[in-house]
Parts: structure tokens; sequence; C-alpha cells
């Protein structure tokens, strides 16, 4: 709703009040137009002005709505009544002015902002566009490149740079409304004429045509598959050439494609998941709003390669006081130089200071004693970790949180070897630590809900999307992994080509497929661990009983290669060829081609004709099924948290939602039928076979996902 006062005797003064964001909600539409009226129709008002309550403009339409049938007085003419009103209306800025939020603010004559408040047009990232004439408005007020860039990207803009833009008419330090209602009362009895934005014509722009053209190239390839960019360069464009009645009309059509589009849905999906995941829950029943956080001023890393490096510069960029362990004087000084580095080059990018003094380097573990939480990232090998945790134990003040950054190993073996289990939890980082999203926050059977609570707060300090999930091999996301990679391998045996099944994948949306991110990372990697796994036997044997191991379908490509030396990027060969060792393009190699004509001969296979269909149904549903097997074994608490963890730490393209809402999306009886047709021609494969989760759920009818929780429940609680 929208609260109406006459302040300063003759200014209507409109606060909008819809916490927590005042999103644009039926009601709240409904009291700006009834407050407006008012206002205009009160003799004794000569101006008004529009804020939001709790210190926050409008964090725009109220995106809960659109899944449902919209009602109240839509958006368009209200704002053009706004426009139209012979009073000036000022818009006061606090907070945040985002889509809706921002077109109601331009429908205004004029605009004040706090200095602290951010603008932004982030319909794009919703898989829509600013169809309440932001598409049209914008571009007419600060020039085509400029709008383009903040609508296709939904970047947001501080005060400052909306004020250079031309967005906003005055920036202030001090109340946002009493400068606002003080310029309101300035501006009363003016001509209104220049200030109705949508009367403007677009600033004359040189090579339209080109820009355009540039323009939508670039989009369409950083978009991978994503509409919405697309149709955000076709409304401003609309704007730039056709009247304002005209341009409306096309940023209507567009908007009407969008809205109903799956990948609206799936945007929209990912927008709450993200925040949803941040009310975690553990099996124990413990939760997020019933667990306090301890807090958390001083942290130490333990072991400073490239993990620790980067775990290290995300724990000082949050301004806490960091002690970073290594006990190696050489390996120390290479790592102070190169966190220095990253310090210095991310202070630049955000024009801030950096916080080198906040990090104190010692080799020597006794340093950490009076520290609050201590994140252990030294080499994957559960004999050093165990000691370095037991030295912890001894080390630190009581009550020290202890974590490790373990992508591999059981965290409750490690906190079996301490004396309190219950102050360890596992933090996963994904490297770049301080530049990925993703935080897994990995809770034993006997991790306090305090210390999953201080943990996961931590980790939201650091601007991570941290998602709490349960013990096991790979956790989540490496987890659901395996089974895609295995099966990419098997269609190579069966006559695929990493260039087709990579072609697939990103056709998909993801920005690498499986064989050029393998490169990047290493083959190494994944041959360390099916050795420790010992899966890893000499490459002479042949037929399919050489390609069965441990009772299952095995592939041991990934292995031969390593025998070979091909490591990927790093040594300049792996399943594509590189310029040189460290070099990034990846080049189709005749080397490896002949290989794998050579391994089918020598296995008996016999190539055949693979498609895109096939290769994505194998390797997606199989790591989809694997989430269902996460989902059945509580190691997640709902399809969100894995959906929330593939798409900020695995490449999932964010317009598909993730894979749990894409299987969702595809529809659970096919998602299964696939598989059962999959398993019948593969039955040595068993993450082919169906999870009980998956045919539970088809059986009951497919629920929609939001319902998945509860039929998990009570079908649990029913066998
Ligand atoms: C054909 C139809 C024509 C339509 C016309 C188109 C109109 C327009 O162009 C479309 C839009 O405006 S699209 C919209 C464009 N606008 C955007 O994309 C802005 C989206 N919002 C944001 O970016 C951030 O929330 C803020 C920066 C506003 C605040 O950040 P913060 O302080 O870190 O807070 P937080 O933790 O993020 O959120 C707190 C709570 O508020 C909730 N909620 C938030 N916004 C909501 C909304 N619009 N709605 C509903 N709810 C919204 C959020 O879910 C959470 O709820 P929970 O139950 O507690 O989990």
């Amino acid at each position: 709703m929208a609260e109406y006062n006459r302040v300063s005797e003759c200014v209507g003064l409109i606060t909008l009040r819809n916490p927590p964001v005042n999103a644009l909600s039926a009601a709240v539409r409904q009291g700006i137009v009834d407050t407006v009226q008012r206002a205009l129709s009160d003799p004794n008002v000569k101006s008004v002005v529009i804020c939001g309550q709790n210190g926050i403009f409008c964090g725009g339409a109220d995106i809960k709505e659109f899944g449902s049938n919209m009602t109240g007085p839509p958006l368009i003419p209200m704002i053009h009544a706004i426009e139209s009103a012979n009073k000036p209306v000022v818009a006061a800025i606090e907070g945040s002015a985002l889509g809706g939020g921002l077109e109601l603010a331009l429908g205004c004559h004029y605009r004040i902002a706090h200095s602290k408040a951010r603008l932004g047009l982030p319909e794009v990232s919703l898989g829509l566009l600013p169809a309440a004439g932001g598409s049209q408005r914008l571009p007419r007020l600060i020039g085509v490149p400029a709008a383009l860039n903040l609508i296709t990207t939904g970047r947001h803009v501080t005060a400052a740079e909306a004020l250079q833009l031309g967005i906003v008419d005055q920036v202030t330090d001090h109340n946002t409304v009493d400068a606002a209602v003080k310029f309101a009362l300035s501006v009363a009895g003016r001509s209104l004429d220049p200030r109705r934005i949508s009367t403007h014509p677009c600033p004359q722009q040189p090579d339209l045509d080109a820009l355009f053209e540039e323009v939508m190239q670039k989009v369409r390839q950083s978009a991978r598959g994503a509409i919405a960019p697309i149709a955000c360069v076709q409304a401003v464009r609309a704007a730039a050439t056709l009247p304002y009645a005209q341009g409306m009309e096309r940023e209507r059509e567009l908007m009407a494609t969008l809205f109903t589009s799956g990948q609206a849905r799936a945007l929209q999906y990912c927008f709450f998941a993200e925040r949803a995941v941040g009310r975690w829950r553990m099996p124990s029943g413990a939760r997020w709003d019933t667990s306090k956080p301890r807090p958390v001023h001083k942290a130490a890393v333990i072991g400073l390669g490239t993990m620790g490096r980067g775990i290290t510069v995300a724990l000082a960029q949050t301004g806490l006081s960091v002690i970073a362990v290594e006990t190696q004087e050489k390996q120390l000084m290479e790592a102070k130089q190169a966190i220095s580095g990253m310090l210095e080059r991310g202070a630049k990018r955000r024009g801030v200071a950096p916080a080198l003094d906040g990090v104190i380097y010692s080799q020597n573990i006794q340093a950490v004693a009076d520290v609050d939480l201590v994140i252990e990232a030294v080499f994957e090998d559960i004999a050093l970790k165990t000691k370095v945790f037991q030295q912890l134990s001894a080390v630190c003040k009581p009550g020290t949180l202890l974590c490790t950054n373990t992508s591999a190993l059981d965290v409750d073996q490690l906190a079996s070897e301490t004396p309190n289990p219950e102050l360890v939890v596992g933090m996963h980082f994904f490297a770049p630590a301080h530049v990925m999203k993703l935080l897994e926050v990995v809770y034993g059977p006997r991790s306090s809900p305090q210390a999953v609570a201080t943990a996961m707060q931590l980790g939201k300090k650091m601007g991570k999307a941290s998602v709490a999930v349960g013990n096991c091999r790979g956790f989540v996301g490496n987890r659901m992994l395996k089974p895609y990679i295995e099966e990419a391998f098997f269609l190579l045996e069966e006559g695929a080509t990493p260039e087709l099944v990579d072609q697939a994948l990103e056709e998909f949306g993801f920005p690498m497929g499986v064989f050029r991110m393998s490169d990047l990372s290493g083959l190494d990697v994944g041959w360390r661990v099916r050795k420790g796994d010992g899966l890893v036997e000499p490459g002479t044997a042949s037929g399919r009983s050489a390609r069965i191991r441990q009772g299952r379908r095995y592939s041991p490509l990934g292995d031969l290669l390593c025998e070979e030396g091909r490591f990927g990027q790093k040594t300049g060969r792996g399943w594509y060829q590189y310029d040189k060792p460290g070099s990034r393009v990846a080049r189709s190699d005749p080397w490896l081609h002949s290989f794998l004509g050579a391994y089918r001969a020598q296995h008996g296979l016999v190539a055949r004709r693979i498609d895109h269909q096939e290769v994505l149904e194998r390797c997606l549903y199989a790591l989809i099924n694997e989430g269902f097997h996460i989902l059945d074994d509580g190691i997640a608490a709902g399809p969100e948290d894995i959906d929330v963890i593939y798409v900020s730490g695995y490449g999932w393209p964010r317009h598909r939602g993730g894979p749990m809402f894409y299987a969702n999306m595809v529809g659970l009886a096919k998602v299964l039928e696939r598989l059962e047709h999959y398993q019948q021609l593969h039955p040595e494969v068993p993450h082919l076979q169906p999870s009980s989760l998956l045919r539970r759920l088809v059986a009951s009818g497919s629920p929609p996902i939001h319902k998945w929780g509860e039929a998990i429940k009570k079908l649990h609680s029913q066998l």
C-alpha cells in the first residue's frame, strides 16, 4: 500500500509501504494510483514527493505475483499518469530503485538520490526486460549506449554514477525525503514539458546500425542461449528508432514472449532459490532461525597453496583479521607476494584501499592461538589433515571453529580425530576461492548447529552462495559430477568425440563442455582420485572385461591419456591440443582421434553415430539421477540447494534453473523413461538405474518442484 501525508503545507508525500523492499504489489500499485490522484486533486498541494519506507525506495515489480493471475492497476498507465501530472512529482530514492522501482522514478519529473542508493534495471537477470516503459525512457534520458549497457547487463549503479549518467538530478548525503521536499518546493509551478522523458527523442547517435550490430553480437556470445538479453537489445533499438508509442508496443510484445518463457520461470526460481538456501536446516532438526552464529573477528588459514591463498583473500576482503600460516619459508614468501597482488588488484577494481594490513603471515601454527575460526587448506591427504587438526585442537582457544576445505575427504573422520567434533565443519571453496561464488558448508552428524550457522554466516559475509550440505563422498557438487563425467567417457568409447560432446553441452549453455573443462582443471586430478580408489590398472588389457572394474563399467580413457603425460592445458595436450603448455585455446587433435580409433579396435568396440540429444540425455540425466539420490539420502535439504550449487559453482546455465529445476521442466516421467531406456542398453552402469525417489515422485503424479520436499518427507514416513 501507499501512505499519503501533506508536508511543508503544500507538498503531497506518498510513502510506499510493503516490507521488506516495497515491491510494487497490486496493493501498492492501487495505493499509488489513489494517493497520486488525491495529491493532484488537492488545490493546496503544489508538488508531490514519492518515497519508500524503511530506507528503501522500491525493489521493483513484485516477483511473487508473476506466477499468479495479476490483479490490481497495471504499472504502465500508473506511471503515465504520474508523468503527465500537472504538478511536479519528485522521486526520493534511498536504498534501492530497481526494475519497476526505477521505472516509477523515471516517470517522475525529478529524481533525488541518497549517496548510498543503488539504481538499476535488473529485469534481464529474471529473464525479462524493463517493460513498464524503462526500455523506452532510459535511452531517451541517458542515450542509447549507456542504456544498452545498463539494460542488457542489469548492473546496479551507485548514486554517483547515476548522477554522472543523468539518471538522477541531485545526490544528497542527508535526509533524502527532506531534500526531495525542499527540491519539490523549489520547482513548483515550473513548466513540466521538458521533464516528461517519454516526450523526448533519443539523443542522436552516429552509426546506430553498426552500434546495435556490435552489441547484439556481443550479447549473443555472452548470453549462451538466454533470450532476455537479446530482447533487451531489440527493445532499446525500438526506443532509438520508433516514436514512443510504437516503442512501447514493441516493449509489450517482447515482454509477452519473455514473460511466459521457461527461461523467465527458471531465472525467477533461481532468485528465490538463492535466498531460500540461507534458510538452511539439518536432518537433526537444527535450523537457521534457531541457531545463533558465533561472532568471527579473527580467522586463520592453514596452508597457502592455490586454495589457501584465495581463501585468505576472500576473508581479508570482508574486513576480518587473518593469520595466514605456511610452514615452509619459501612458500610463505611466495604466498605473501601472491596474496598481496590479489588484494591490490581486487581493491583497485572495487575502488577501495587494499586490506594488506589485515593479513599476518606466519610459519608457526602457534600464531593461530586466539582466532575464532580456522580454515585448513593443506594438501588433500587424510593423515596430514588429521595431524593439522590435532595440532589446532591443542593450540586454539576453547570454542574455536575448525573448518576443512577438503573437496574429497571425510569430514566426520577428521572431526572424530579432534576432542571437540561439534566444532568441525567443512567449508568447501571452489578455485579461485576469492572469485568463485559457491561455498558448500559440510556438516557431519556431530557438527553443532552453531558451527554450521557460523560458517554459513561467514560465507554470506564473503558474498558466497553458501549451501549447507551433509557429509558424503564428493558432497553434493562433485558427487553429481562423477556420473556426468563417466557418461562422457562412455560416449567416447561408443563413437563420440570430445568436440561433439563439448559442443552439445556448450549449446545447452555450459560455458565449457566436460572435456574442455577437464583440460582446464587438469586430467591428473581425477587420475589421482581413481588411483586412490584402486580403479587404475595398466592399460594393456583389452575387451569388455578390461572395462569392468569393481563390478561396474569403467572407462580407462582418462588414465591412458595421463599415462601419455597428457594432463590438459598445463602440458599443452589433453583431450585437445594447445599451442604451448598453459595456453587456453583448445584445438582439435588428430592424435586423439586416432588414439580413440585404436582404443575402440583394441576393445572390440564399433563406433556408432551419436547425436546431441543422446549426449545431453546421458550426461545430464545421469547427473540429475544422482541429485535425486542425494535428496533421498538427506544430503541436500531440497532441490533448490542442489540447483544453487550447480548454477553458482558448476556452470549450469542459470536460464535453465539448475539440474533439478530442469528435470521438473522436462517432466519427471520423461527423465525416468529415458533413464530406464539407457539402463536397459547399459545394465553394467549403476548410475543409470533410476533413483527410488524419482520413481516415487513419478508414481505420485510428478508434483511440482516446490512440493518435492513434502513428498520426500511424506514418502519417507510411509516407508
Ligand atoms: C506483463 C507484466 C508487466 C510487468 C511490468 C514489468 C515491470 C518491471 O520491469 C519488472 C520488474 O520490476 S522485475 C523486478 C526487478 N527487481 C529486481 O530484480 C530486484 C530484486 N531484488 C533485489 O535485488 C534485492 O532483493 C534488493 C537489492 C532489493 C534487496 O537486497 P537485500 O537487502 O539483500 O534483500 P534480499 O534478501 O535480496 O530480499 C529480501 C526479501 O525480499 C524479497 N524480494 C526482493 N525483491 C523482491 C521483489 N522485487 N519482489 C518480491 N520479493 C522481493 C526477497 O525474496 C526476500 O524475501 P525472503 O522471503 O526474505 O527471502
